[in-house]
């Protein structure tokens, strides 16, 4: 995951310390913002990658509005940020409404932190697509088995059928789980991406089909899931061979009953969503019993589309470098180049293991990076060697990285609480307050 230039726009400076705590590990960028007010100013200078996005600044104010307001600005931007919204009062109608704005996920406070860095991962990973409106021209490439994919989306979407996409990493899934939903009859509603293998197990049925405030300790609010979030829309279970056994039996009651019972509540509650799968195991292994469950399978898989990978359609390549690197050019503000022929052939020739999302990330390298009149093959890295560090400075730099890391996931875990990350970390509050100073943290 590379480097993303993240916004917390929230005014509880103990949660945005913690969140800025945490995602500081895997992104050295990261701001803070008390007061919606100051976001326009900080959109003029930089646009982020990611919000985090408070729904409610004025004391007292509940209804969402001010975090709404601020989520239309953030939308309206060039190259929108996704947006990850937060929210303290576990509210679905604002959770839909925001994922129907635009909104990429949202979260209540307090989150789990593995899933807020999943949240942020899988947020940026989708931010790669282009704009959900034009999802279905973004899935690009006329190549023969390009068209086939293009002709099965077409049929299956008007249908209530499940969708199973296969197909290698980067190959465009999830742009062919959209392209699904954008041409349904519930393409108005919410589209839900959820990242099966990212969910934490002790949390997964809360997280999928939500709790009731006191369903457990950290229960401090009613807090819907994904299924209710995505109600009268498309859930998109991403990754589902990544899920574990015992996920995939819960998965498979909700998916028979079409409904879902809230971890607290005594009743289940209908859903109507329909659900567009994914994965990138290869059949055999997907098959296997003791990986999959075949009557979850059975359930999922009522149409598979499988997508190709790259180097079965190289076709497609001249028009998707053309595409990313003139999407690029226009990015950085650079200027358009052509791209040597010499390159091309080599690009064409290449094996693109990491397939399209590899050949996107490559022409953003070539964008950035190229020195001369036109693209030329170095440009695109494709075999980049890691330089390797010195011992002397790894030991140094591991050891300080540790404490710092350490350091950083008791203050998340302690929400921002100095009293209790010392605790944690079996130091004085004062030892604490000099090691924040002396990461500048
Ligand atoms: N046919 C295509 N046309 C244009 N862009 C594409 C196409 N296929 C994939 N991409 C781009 O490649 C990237 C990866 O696509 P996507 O996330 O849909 O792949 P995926 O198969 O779901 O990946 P993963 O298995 O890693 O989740 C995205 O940036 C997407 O926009």
């Amino acid at each position: 995951m590379t480097a993303a230039r993240i916004l917390i726009l929230d005014d509880d400076a103990d949660v945005a310390c913690a969140a800025r705590l945490l995602l500081r590990r895997r992104h050295p960028d990261v701001t803070v913002l008390d007061d919606p007010a100051d976001l326009p100013a900080l959109l003029a200078r930089a646009i982020p990658d990611v919000v985090l996005l408070d729904f409610n600044f004025t004391p007292g104010r509940t209804d969402g509005a001010e975090g709404l307001a601020a989520l239309d600005l953030l939308r309206r931007q060039p190259r929108a940020p996704a947006v990850i919204a937060l929210t303290a009062y576990a509210d679905v109608p604002l959770a839909v409404e925001a994922l129907k704005r635009g909104a990429d996920d949202f979260l209540t406070k307090p989150w789990d932190n593995a899933r807020l860095l999943a949240a942020v991962d899988g947020a940026l990973a989708r931010r790669t697509c282009a704009p959900a409106a034009a999802a279905t021209s973004a899935l690009m490439g006329n190549s023969a088995p390009m068209q086939a994919v293009r002709a099965m989306i077409a049929s299956v979407a008007p249908t209530e059928a499940n969708v199973l996409v296969l197909g290698e990493n980067g190959v465009g899934k999830e742009l062919v789980a959209r392209a699904i939903h954008l041409a349904s009859r519930r393409a108005d509603n919410t589209f839900l991406a959820v990242d099966m293998g990212a969910l934490p197990e002790a949390t997964f049925e809360s997280e999928l089909f939500g709790h009731r405030r006191g369903a457990f300790t950290d229960a401090k609010a009613d807090r819907p899931g994904r299924f209710q979030a995505a109600r009268g829309g498309t859930l998109f279970l991403d990754e589902i061979g990544n899920m574990p056994l015992a996920g995939q039996a819960k998965l498979l009651t909700a998916l028979e009953r079409r409904e879902v019972t809230p971890l607290g509540a005594d009743r289940p509650e209908s859903v109507d969503v329909r659900i567009v799968s994914a994965t990138n195991l290869d059949e055999a292994r997907l098959f296997d019993p003791a990986v999959f469950r075949p009557d979850l399978l059975f359930r999922l898989n009522t149409i598979v589309i499988r997508v190709p990978p790259l180097r079965e359609r190289r076709a497609d390549i001249p028009a998707l470098l053309r595409h990313y690197l003139s999407f690029y050019e226009a990015q950085y503000g650079r200027p358009a180049r052509a791209l040597a022929p010499a390159a091309l052939a080599a690009l064409q020739a290449h094996a693109w293991p990491g397939n399209v999302r590899a050949l996107r990330h490559a022409c953003e390298r070539a964008v950035i990076l190229a020195g001369g009149a036109d693209y030329e093959v170095d440009d695109f890295g494709l075999l980049a060697p890691a330089a390797p560090m010195p011992t002397a400075a790894v030991t140094a730099a591991t050891l300080n990285t540790l404490e710092r890391d350490a350091i950083a996931a008791a203050l998340a875990q302690a929400q921002g609480n100095i009293s209790h990350a010392a605790k944690m970390l079996g130091v004085s509050r004062a030892a604490l307050y000099r090691k924040l100073d002396k990461h500048g943290i």
